[in-house]
């Protein structure tokens, strides 16, 4: 089976990935990187090719320039575009998706690059597979990671270009051949919205595995905050995430600030992207200069580190290092559409306090590592965080439920799944199929019903 994966916004390329160098560079890669590096483990994939787009940018690394980029025997990242052109966030992609779109279909009429499937990431990836011509096309698998609209219902600004947005998902929604999305949230809440009535029969919940840690321990989470805090003893308060407003990161520092117990209880530690990386004037510019605000205006120098860099061996290492320290991992967002961050802290063993919007609504129900707040009350977040801090048993329960977790966040599981969903499109088209047709390297077919087994269709 040849698998093709497309992926246009951020900074795709082989790991290490520096999350949040840009502000699209975060959990749809960790995600993509993730499915491919478990799918080349079955044994009937033979080849995995990951779409993204070329652009020419020092700061970014020139491997982003590169049209071909190796990943592993089975992987290999193929860049489309011409070679010198400027990166651009994904809302200023559009007006390069003709091109894209005339570059894909050159691709695929290779004849060694007939894929047996294509799973898109977005849905300005979705428009690219779908302007192949119908009598051409390959089966198309369609994974949102944030839709549009649910931006608009937790207060995101309207605009032409969200609406642009909603209307490219509308399209991927209804036209590709089916969704894997990440919870039931997203089925049952977040895709309906779009009101297409026949995504509910091609929806499978497939849950992603947790992004693989870093081989560093807890030492190495305490040697990178070494000097930041004055008592560095003390729990830690963890959170991770983009700088977006989304993500709700005021109102954990706000409360923070504004509670004194709190701050002799435990220390406060928010990565939120490169600092040295963002443009003046952006959203995400203003979220870190909010955050170092509030920090400079309490006097938090000493509990509260707003790390202005960091590698994946710092987030490894300091979600360990949190663990160890008998503290929690915090995710405010007012609406996150799965959270692959809870899972992260899941597989570290630590407990988590997460917002009762979206996916990690699902995800705590399953691993019950954590508590759930409403993101419209900051006080019952700071509650929350008391409640942990104050109670070892409670924390020591959730803790272990967290490392009890751990062997059903595998990529495995996830990677069987989506073969089988890939495996009853490529049946069905074959069977649908004029004569002739060929489904690039011959699947072997199963049984009906399987992929139901290890996915949930709706
Ligand atoms: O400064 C940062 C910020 C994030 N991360 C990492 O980047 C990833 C971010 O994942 P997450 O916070 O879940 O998501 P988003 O970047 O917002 O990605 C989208 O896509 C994900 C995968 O589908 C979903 O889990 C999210 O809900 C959705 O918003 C995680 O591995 C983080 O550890 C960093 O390393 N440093
Ligand atoms: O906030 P939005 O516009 O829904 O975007 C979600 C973001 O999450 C990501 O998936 C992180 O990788 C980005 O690609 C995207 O910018």
């Amino acid at each position: 089976m040849h698998i093709l994966h497309i992926a246009l916004g951020g900074c795709l390329r082989a790991p290490p990935i520096t999350y949040g160098i840009t502000p699209d560079t975060g959990g749809h890669i960790a995600y993509v990187l993730g499915a491919a590096l478990a799918q080349e483990r079955c044994p009937e994939v033979d080849r995995i090719t990951i779409v993204t787009r070329r652009f020419s940018n020092e700061r970014l690394g020139a491997v982003h320039d590169q049209e071909i980029e190796p990943v592993s025997d089975k992987i290999t990242i193929v860049r489309l575009g011409a070679p010198g052109g400027p990166y651009c966030e994904k809302e200023a992609l559009s007006a390069q998706l003709p091109a894209l779109s005339y570059a894909l279909r050159r691709l695929l009429a290779r004849p060694d690059y007939r894929p047996d499937v294509a799973h898109v990431h977005f849905a300005d990836a979705a428009s690219l597979a779908l302007s192949v011509p119908k009598s051409e096309r390959i089966p198309v698998v369609y994974t949102p990671h944030a839709l549009g609209i649910d931006k608009l219902h937790s207060g995101g600004a309207a605009s032409p270009a969200l609406y642009d947005r909603i209307a490219l998902e509308t399209c991927a929604i209804r036209d590709t051949d089916a969704l894997i999305v990440s919870t039931r949230d997203e089925a049952d809440c977040q895709i309906p919205r779009y009101g297409v009535s026949t995504a509910r029969g091609k929806t499978h919940i497939i849950s992603p595995g947790v992004p693989a840690l870093n081989d560093v321990d807890a030492e190495h989470g305490a040697g990178f905050l070494k000097g930041k805090l004055t008592h560095p003893e003390r729990p830690l308060i963890l959170a991770i995430a983009r700088p977006v407003e989304k993500k709700n990161l005021a109102t954990l520092a706000t409360l923070y600030a504004q509670d004194t117990a709190l701050q002799r209880k435990a220390n406060l530690v928010i990565l939120s992207g490169q600092h040295t990386l963002l443009h003046p004037g952006t959203e995400e510019a203003g979220v870190v200069s909010k955050l170092k605000q509030m920090r400079a205006r309490y006097s938090l120098d000493g509990c509260f580190a707003l790390p202005s860099s960091h590698s994946p061996d710092d987030v490894a290492g300091l979600y360990r290092h949190a663990a160890a320290s008998g503290g929690v991992f915090v995710n405010p967002a007012r609406h996150e559409p799965f959270g692959l961050t809870l899972l992260e802290a899941a597989s570290a063993g630590l407990p988590v306090i997460a917002t009762n919007q979206g996916g990690p609504v699902d995800i705590l129900n399953r691993l019950g590592h954590g508590l759930l707040v409403s993101p419209d009350s900051p006080d019952a977040l700071r509650l929350a965080l008391h409640r942990l801090l104050d109670r070892p048993e409670l924390r020591q329960h959730l803790a272990t439920a967290a490392r009890r977790a751990a062997p059903l966040l595998d990529w495995e599981a996830y990677a069987r799944a989506s073969i089988a969903v890939y495996r009853s499109l490529a049946r069905k088209k074959h069977d649908l199929a004029p004569r002739g047709f060929a489904t690039g390297s011959g699947l072997p077919l199963i049984e009906p019903g399987h992929a139901a087994l290890s996915g949930t269709v709706i």
